[in-house]
C-alpha cells in the first residue's frame, strides 16, 4: 500500500512552515523552521530550512504508519516564498525539491501572496487577496488565469495602507501635535507609554536607533491606532480611513485589470491588520460593498500554508 501525501511550504521572512495533507487535505504533520527567504538568509540557509520541513514531515508519516508498512509518496508538492518572484529564483528552488524528492514529483513555486489567496478559495486560482500585515499587498486571477498585483513596494516605496504607514502616520500626527500644526491626539499619551518615553523629543532616539532598524517596530504601533479609534479619536479614525483607502485603490485596481465588476468573485483578507474584526477591517470592508457588491469578502479560518497544500493537492 502507498500513502500519499501532498507537501505545502509557506517560506516567509521570519519562518518557514511546512505541511503535509492527504488526498482529501487532511493535516497529517506539519513543521517550522527557520526563514527560507534566500535574499536574507542566503542560499544554503534557505535550503536547509526547507529540506528540514520536508524531511520532518514525512518522517514523522512513516513512523506513524509503520505498523501499516505503507510506503509514504509524495505526490505533489507547492511553496509560497516570499522573496521569489523571478524564473530564475523558481527554477533554483524547483532544482533544490527535486535533488531531494526525485524530478517526477510535480512542483509548484509561488509568490506567498498566492498562497493567502488560496487558502480562502480551497486552492482555487480565482479572486483577489488583499494582505496588511507590516507591508501591504494585494493579487488576483481572473477565470481565464490572468494575474495583476498592486502594492508590495514595501514601505520605501510607498506601500500606504501598511501596518507600517498605520504607525508612521501615528508618529506623524502625534509629533503634529506636538508643534502645534494638527489636532491634538490621545495618540500622543499612548504612544508615549507603549515606547516607556516621557516626551515626544525622546521619538527622535527611538526612531533612529542604529540599533533597532527594521520596519516591524513602527507597524507594530498600528494597533495603537485601532484602540483610540475606538475610543473616538478623530485623528486615530482618520489615519484608519486613509489606510483603508489606500488598500481599497489596490483592490479596485485590481478589478478593473481582471474585468471582474461583474461576477462574483472572492475577496480574501490575509495579515495581521486586517484578519480580524476591527474598525480597521469594517472600514474597508464598506467601501468595498459599496464599490462592488459582487465580491464575496471572506477572512480564512486556515493559514496560507494550508492553501499552498490544497495547490499542491489540486496540481496533482
Ligand atoms: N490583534 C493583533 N495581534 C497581533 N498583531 C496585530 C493585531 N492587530 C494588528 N496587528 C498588526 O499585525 C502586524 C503583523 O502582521 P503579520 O504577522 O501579518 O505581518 P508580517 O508577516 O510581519 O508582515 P508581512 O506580511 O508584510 O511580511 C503587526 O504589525 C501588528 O501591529
Amino acid at each position: 500500500m502507498v500513502k500519499e501525501v501532498f507537501i505545502g511550504v509557506d517560506g516567509g521572512g521570519t519562518k518557514t512552515l511546512t505541511l503535509a495533507v492527504n488526498n482529501e487535505g487532511k493535516e497529517l504533520s506539519r513543521h517550522v523552521s527557520p526563514c527560507s527567504n534566500y535574499h536574507s538568509v542566503g542560499e544554503d540557509l534557505a535550503k536547509a530550512s526547507i529540506y528540514e520541513g520536508i524531511r520532518f514531515v514525512l518522517n514523522q508519516i512513516k513512523r506513524e504508519n509503520e505498523d501499516k508498512e505503507e510506503d509514504v509518496q509524495v505526490k505533489s508538492i507547492c511553496l509560497g516564498m516570499s522573496g521569489v518572484d523571478r524564473e530564475e529564483d523558481k527554477k533554483m528552488v524547483i532544482g533544490w525539491i527535486s535533488e531531494l524528492l526525485g524530478p517526477n514529483v510535480p512542483c509548484k513555486i509561488y509568490n506567498d501572496a498566492i498562497i493567502a489567496l488560496a487558502s480562502g478559495t480551497d486552492g482555487h486560482l480565482f479572486g483577489i487577496v488583499v494582505i496588511c500585515g507590516t507591508g501591504c499587498i494585494s493579487l488576483g486571477f481572473n477565470k481565464d488565469g490572468q494575474t495583476t498585483r498592486s502594492a508590495g513596494w514595501g514601505p520605501l516605496l510607498g506601500d500606504y495602507g501598511s501596518g507600517y504607514q498605520i504607525g508612521y502616520d501615528i508618529l506623524r500626527h502625534v509629533l503634529r501635535a506636538k508643534d502645534e500644526t494638527g489636532p491634538k491626539t490621545s495618540l500622543t499619551k499612548v504612544l508615549l507609554e507603549r515606547l516607556n518615553l516621557t516626551k515626544e523629543d525622546s521619538l527622535i532616539s527611538w526612531a533612529y536607533d542604529p540599533k533597532n532598524q527594521n520596519w516591524q517596530k513602527f507597524a507594530q504601533l498600528s494597533t495603537l491606532a485601532f484602540e483610540q479609534a475606538n475610543a473616538g479619536d478623530e485623528i486615530a479614525i482618520l489615519i484608519l480611513n486613509d489606510a483603508a483607502n489606500a488598500l481599497f485603490e489596490y483592490i479596485s485596481s485590481i478589478v478593473k485589470k481582471l474585468n471582474l465588476a461583474n461576477e462574483p468573485f472572492p475577496l480574501i483578507f490575509a495579515g495581521g491588520n486586517i484578519e480580524r474584526k476591527s474598525m480597521f477591517s469594517d472600514l474597508l470592508i464598506e467601501k468595498i460593498k459599496a464599490a462592488y457588491p459582487n465580491a464575496d469578502i471572506k477572512i480564512p479560518n486556515r493559514e496560507p500554508v494550508f492553501g499552498a497544500a490544497l495547490l499542491a493537492l489540486n496540481n496533482n
